[in-house]
Formats: C-alpha cells, structure tokens, sequence
C-alpha cells in the first residue's frame, strides 16, 4: 500500500515549551487517521506541521514522498486542508469565496467558475450559493469551508476539528460527505474532539499527550485494550449490600485484581465475555443476599479508551495501556 503521509520523528517548540516531541505516524493512501488528544496535546500542531504551514525544530513530512518544505509548491497541488476556524471570506458569497480559492490555485476564471459550481451541487448548496458567507450558519460555513479544501481536487485532505461546535445533525450531514469523499480515495487526516467522530471515520487513531505518541490502532483494537465490556449491576440496597457485592463479584471473576467498584447505588467492573456471566453474577450476587435491580452490559466506546490513557497524561506508561504498534 502507498504510503501517503508520512510524519517522522516531528519536533517542535514554541518557546521553552515542547509541543510535538518526537511524533511520528504514516497515513496510507486511501485510509483515515483519526488524531485525538487532550486540549493543548498538539494536534493542531501536528496537523499544520504535516501539511508544512509551520516550521518544524526538527523531523520531517512528506506527503507522496514530497517534502512539506522543500516541494511545498508541489504538495499543495494534492493536499487541502481545513482548519479549526473556518477560513473563508465572510465578506463574499459561497459562490464567490470558491472562484476565489480556484483563482489562488492559478485556476482560468471560467475553470474556477465551473469548479465552484461543481462543488456547490455536490454539496448541496446551491441555495446558498449568492448569499454572503457572513449570512450563514455555522454548520454552512464549515461546508463552504470544506469545499473550498476541495476546489484543487486534492488527494490528501487533512481537516482540523472539521465538525466542532456542529449540532448533531449538521455534524451527521458533514460526517456523509467525508465519507463519500473517502469512498472515492481520499487520504483523511483528522483531528477531532469528539471520539464518536473518529469512531464513525477513522482507520486508524492516534492518541497523544504532551506531544507524544500514547497509542495507535483501530478503533477496535483500542477499545479491546480495555478489558472487556462493563457491566452494571442496580443494587436494591446499596448501604447494605455494596461490600458483599463487591465480594461475591470478585470470587466471581477469580482475582480480586478485578476492577470491581461499588458506589451510588451501583456495583461495576469489566469483564471479557460480559454476556455470558450475567446469569453467573446474578447467582452468585442473590447466594450472597445481596438485592439487585437490573443489570446493563456497555461495550467499551472510544471515550472509555481516551480517558483510560490520558488519564496521566504525559506518562502513558500509567495509564496501563501499551502502547500500541500498527498493524499493516
Ligand atoms: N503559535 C503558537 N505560539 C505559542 N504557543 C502555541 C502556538 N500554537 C500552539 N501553541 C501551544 O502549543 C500547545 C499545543 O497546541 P495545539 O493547538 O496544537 O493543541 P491541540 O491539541 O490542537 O489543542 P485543542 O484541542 O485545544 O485545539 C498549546 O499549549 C498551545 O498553547
């Protein structure tokens, strides 16, 4: 598989402070990378690093094994990219902010023009296409936004926090036009705040603190790092029962290395193969007296995944998580 985007070994300081400290990572063409990390970790960083809209204290990127610095010229033909705030001109119409876009890339008035039409249909625009970007909703201007990313046709789209502050709904519509746009070949690139969307989108995930690499891997391979799905049980009488509880679910699952919590009514713990112990708990919870109101089982999501290794953040080593290897 082609290699992409390629992020080796990327440092860089602002300052006294290290943002990205020694980041590396590989996109293959055709895949997503979805990159997640606490407020401040330097994924804005890292992104505009790989895409050579900041100068690096040292490491490389290369995108199609370009250099981002010395063929910068030449990346920006195949790469767009769309940044936390969306860039284009309030000033201007849809429309309009598109010919513009077009025109920077040396496009002929007429071939921007039939550019920005095209995007304007696939984006479902046309009825806003005359009106002033200053005159649109958030959700609107961030699908001008991503259109503009597009206007040079590019194979590689590196998209920074592309659905922040979007309702649910405008958030879903964007979510389908990534994905149509990966289905086409896209190379994606993302930040994102919300793990649902790197869920919903991404490949591979990569989680960094304080600038370094905590994990890499599937989405699924992360959440199988956890250890399993967690059950909740509903105690009756919690004040009484939480010990035995806590007890009688140990002996249960044979090691009281066993996370089990009791608190607020509720007794949890994690568990490979949660289904099937279920009527086993249930059991043993009723032979040691304890009362029990329902019982849930959750597979892990993403934010079980986050919050486990950037718990410490800057120490992923604490957060019990290896780290992880890709699998090509
Ligand atoms: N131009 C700059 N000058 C000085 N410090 C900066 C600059 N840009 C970013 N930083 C600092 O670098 C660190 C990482 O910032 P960055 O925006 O990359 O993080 P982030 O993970 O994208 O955060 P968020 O999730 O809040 O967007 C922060 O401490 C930030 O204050």
């Amino acid at each position: 598989m082609t290699v992409a985007i390629e992020a080796e070994r990327l440092v860089k300081r602002f300052g006294e402070q290290t943002v990205l400290d020694d980041l590396s990572f590989t996109v293959d063409e055709g895949t997503v990378l979805g990159v997640l990390g606490p407020n401040g970790s330097g994924k804005t960083t890292a992104v505009k690093a790989v895409t050579g809209l900041y100068r690096l204290d040292s490491g490389q990127a290369r995108i199609f094994g370009r250099s981002v610095v010395q063929d910068a010229d030449e990346v920006k033909q195949f790469t767009g990219f769309s940044g936390q705030y969306a860039a284009v001109d309030e000033d201007l119409s849809t429309a309009e902010n598109l010919v513009l876009v077009g025109r920077l890339y040396g496009h002929s008035k007429a071939d921007a023009r039939r550019r920005a039409d095209q995007l304007i249909d696939a984006f479902d625009m046309g009825s806003y296409a005359r009106k002033r970007v200053g005159q649109h909703s958030g959700g609107m201007r961030r699908r001008v936004d991503l259109a503009c990313a597009l206007v040079g046709d590019p194979r590689v789209l590196v998209l920074d926090e592309p659905t922040t502050g979007l309702d649910p709904t405008s958030r879903q519509g964007l979510w389908e036009m990534i994905k149509e746009l990966v289905a086409g070949g896209m190379t994606l690139l993302l930040t994102t705040q919300y793990l649902e969307e790197a869920d919903v989108l991404a490949d591979h995930v990569l989680v960094i603190a304080e600038g370094r690499q905590v994990a890499l891997g599937t989405p699924d391979e992360l959440k199988g790092r956890l250890g399993g799905d967690r059950v909740q049980v509903e105690l009756a009488s919690p004040e009484q029962d939480g010990r035995a509880a806590v007890h009688a679910v140990q002996a249960l699952l044979n090691g009281s290395d066993a996370d089990v919590t009791a608190g607020d009514g509720h007794l949890t713990f994690r568990t490979p193969e949660a289904a099937r112990k279920l009527v086993p708990c249930v059991n043993a919870l009723t032979e040691a007296g304890v009362a029990i109101e329902g019982i849930s089982v959750q597979q892990p999501t993403l934010d079980d995944v986050f919050f486990a290794l950037t718990r410490d953040s800057g120490s992923p080593s604490a957060a019990g998580v290896a780290v992880a290897e890709r699998s090509e």
